[in-house]
């Protein structure tokens, strides 16, 4: 019998980092999660405990501060780029970086109706994201956003589907829909503007979630990919992953009142879970755009 390694990275994960562009009165800060992956030659470290080849993840998280400072971070998908081609070019033993940023989003407070120049308030739990991977002397981009939380009230069906011994679900014409967006992107090439990409992508998937009218999740899901591959040909492939927020009707009738779609108990879970990949057939070949990263 032989024991081999297997494919393996290693990296500082979640490296907090929040910058602030002091440059004029009116301050920008950026929040970002940073984490940072290596692969190479690495088998000793592994095998014998020599670590000649090991670049601290203490000073790949060091690296991504004094990155921030030497250059403003900017789009997150150009300061993944940065760091990720530092890596593999400053160690010979290192041929690939995977770097992965969240961007929390912060918005100024208003006061006396105009926007604070230094005072923030958390826009809400919605991310938005890049996976970066550096190899070959090439780059891959796959973009996206997390938490992107939506509801329609109405505009929702659910009927048509097998009934077995075990089914009780009712069909329905009108139900409410809610999900919360985990969407993931692959762009072809780099030369991209990538804040207007990213805000053109969520406005196509949220004008495609309020408009279609839906007869089921996946319905919208294929939708919202196709949307987006149509209009922007930048993406070569879109990841959806839409858990259904169930909203269930009360049964007022002990009350003697009647529910016309209007209480509903929010399930918090269990959940439906909806995944899927909708891709365009001329796209570049994905490469390494989606190793070591959850399938949806
Ligand atoms: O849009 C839906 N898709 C399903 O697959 C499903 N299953 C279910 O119970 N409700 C729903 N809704």
């Amino acid at each position: 019998m032989a024991i081999t390694l297997g494919p393996n990275q290693y990296g500082k994960a979640e490296v907090r980092l929040v910058t602030v562009d002091r440059s004029g009165p009116v301050h920008h800060v950026k929040d970002l999660t940073v984490s940072t992956s290596l692969r190479g030659e690495l088998a000793a470290t592994h095998l014998t405990g020599d670590n000649s080849v090991v670049v601290a993840t203490d000073t790949q998280k060091n690296t991504v501060y004094a990155f921030a400072k030497q250059t403003p971070p900017g789009e997150i998908e150009d300061f993944a780029l940065r760091l990720g081609r530092h890596f593999v070019d400053a160690f010979s033993h290192i041929d690939q970086a995977r770097i992965l940023i969240d961007e929390h989003g912060w918005d100024r407070i208003p006061v006396d109706g105009k926007p604070h120049d230094h005072a923030f308030s958390r826009s809400g739990d919605e991310k938005r994201t890049t996976a970066v991977t550096v190899a070959d002397g090439r780059a891959w981009v796959v973009s996206g956003l997390r938490d992107l939380v939506v509801l329609k009230s109405t505009g929702s069906e659910f009927h048509g589907f097998p009934r077995d011994r075990y089914t009780t679900l009712a069909e329905t014409d009108d139900r409410i829909l809610a999900t919360a967006v985990t969407a993931r992107w692959r762009y072809q090439g780099e030369d991209i503007d990538w804040h207007k990409s990213f805000h053109e992508i969520r406005r196509i998937m949220l004008e495609t979630f309020a408009n279609l009218h839906s007869l089921s999740l996946q319905q919208t899901l294929y939708a919202m990919g196709e949307a987006v591959l149509k209009q922007r040909r930048e993406v070569a492939e879109v990841r959806l992953s839409l858990p259904n927020k169930h909203h269930f009707l009360v049964d007022l009738s002990p009350f003697g009142l009647t529910n016309d779609n209007e209480v509903f108990y929010a399930a918090d879970r269990p959940y439906g879970l909806i995944e899927g990949t909708v891709l365009r057939d001329d796209a570049e070949d994905a490469g390494l755009a989606w190793y070591s990263l959850p399938e949806f």
